[in-house]
């Protein structure tokens, strides 16, 4: 399994393919061609001397007679931990909010109006290792915790909705923690939350340990820029859960992640993008980078020896569009920031050419679901009656 010295699919492609072959490899890997932005150079050199990568692409969208435009542009940051887990927690966090504040300034200096970050993005991905301390003091308040006081003050500096996942604590409901994902304003006023709907139990994400299902629904947040949703990482392998944003009206989804390589790499350039194809919408799919070592050798449940080592987070972070068309991913070994520039026109532009919504039979399916949820429920097998052979001839 590669980790970081392979540095992407798209580097590998171009790097080998003959340009007429990666042509078309490209139309049917990635769909229509997006269009390289125009980011000011400085941002480049900014980015080049804060050691991440920037990247900038558009999705065009057809002229309307009777809307304008709706032009957003999303910024999606993807990064390692800067620190070792095994360093003193308020530090840790001190360094990410550093981190994340470079690449937020780049960000602005290239329109972005919406920035989400990666899942948990305050601490390191510690649930593998089970244990409680010191990995449950990375928890926050969502509501005036440190880390979202931080993205207020970015959100009203830069005129910025801040998508922020951090692991919460929930003093209002017995402290418990929940995966949450804050939604601030780019006034700064935090306009809610909303929270990991489905809670992996596979390999070393065994989250289980630290939170429940999430208990908020599908809400989505009607910003100044569009309305957006947030999906968190392992919600991309339910499309029920996709659905059910789109169907409150989320026109972009982020879907903030932390993921790696030998589980769902090849998962990964399917599922968001698949998502978007079938809600009409845009998806913007976020996974953290390199490898995570912690002071505690813990098991991965599959009769392999005890470890300190996470697998290898491969980034490749990316935007899908309603026409199936995607961005190429950021990078699997560094730190990114990818621009994405989207009209918004085009969610209800491929609305009308493919009509999901239109030909969905989501009576049929709320109908069979309500039977299919009870305990006595048998399930529509059709079988043969007469278990006797039937004898031809006579
Ligand atoms: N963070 C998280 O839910 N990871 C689960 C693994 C995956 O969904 O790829």
């Amino acid at each position: 399994m590669a980790g970081a010295e392979w540095e992407s699919l798209e580097q590998c492609l171009e790097k080998h393919l003959p340009s007429q072959d990666l042509r078309e490899v490209k139309r049917v890997l990635y769909g229509k061609e997006t269009r390289k932005l125009d980011l000011p150079s400085r941002a480049f050199e900014v980015a080049s001397e804060g050691n991440f990568e920037l990247q900038g692409y558009a999705f065009e969208a057809a002229n309307e007679q009777l809307r304008r435009p709706q032009i957003v542009r999303v910024g999606l940051v993807q990064n390692r931990t800067p620190l070792p887990a095994d360093a003193p927690v308020a530090e840790q966090v001190s360094a990410l909010h550093r981190r994340i504040e470079a690449i937020a300034e780049v960000a602005a200096m290239c329109g972005v109006n919406i920035i989400c970050f990666q899942e948990a993005w305050t601490m390191p991905f510690a649930f593998c290792t089970r244990e409680k301390l010191p990995w449950t003091e990375f928890a926050e308040s969502a509501e005036d915790g440190p880390t979202t006081r931080f993205c207020q003050k970015l959100a009203k500096k830069h005129n910025m909705v801040v998508v922020s996942p951090i692991l919460e604590r929930d003093r209002d409901h017995g402290n418990v923690l929940w995966n949450t994902a804050v939604v601030i304003s780019n006034s700064g006023a935090v306009l809610g939350k909303t929270r990991k709907n489905h809670i992996p139990r596979v390999g070393d994400f065994n989250e289980s340990t630290y939170y429940m299902e999430g208990n908020l629904g599908h809400p989505v947040f009607q910003t100044q820029f569009g309305r957006i949703a947030v999906n968190i990482c392992y919600g991309r392998h339910h499309p029920l859960n996709w659905l059910m944003y789109s169907i409150n009206g989320a026109e972009i989804i982020f879907n903030p992640s932390a993921t790696i390589g030998i589980l769902s790499e090849s998962l990964w350039p399917i599922e968001a993008r698949n998502a978007a194809i079938a809600n009409h919408c845009f998806t913007c799919a976020i996974n953290r980078v390199g490898q995570e070592h912690f002071p505690n050798e813990f098991t991965s449940g599959d009769g392999k020896k005890a470890h300190h080592d996470f697998g290898y987070f491969y980034g490749s972070s990316y935007v899908a569009a309603p026409d199936g068309s995607r961005t190429p991913g950021l990078s699997r070994s560094q730190d990114g920031l990818l621009v994405a520039e989207l009209n918004l026109n085009l969610c209800q532009q491929m609305s009308d050419v493919w009509n999901f919504k239109m030909t969905g039979r989501y009576e049929m399916y709320a109908r069979e679901l309500a039977e299919a949820v009870k305990p006595n429920y048998v399930p529509t097998i059709v079988k043969e009656l007469s278990s006797v052979p039937i004898r031809l001839g006579q």
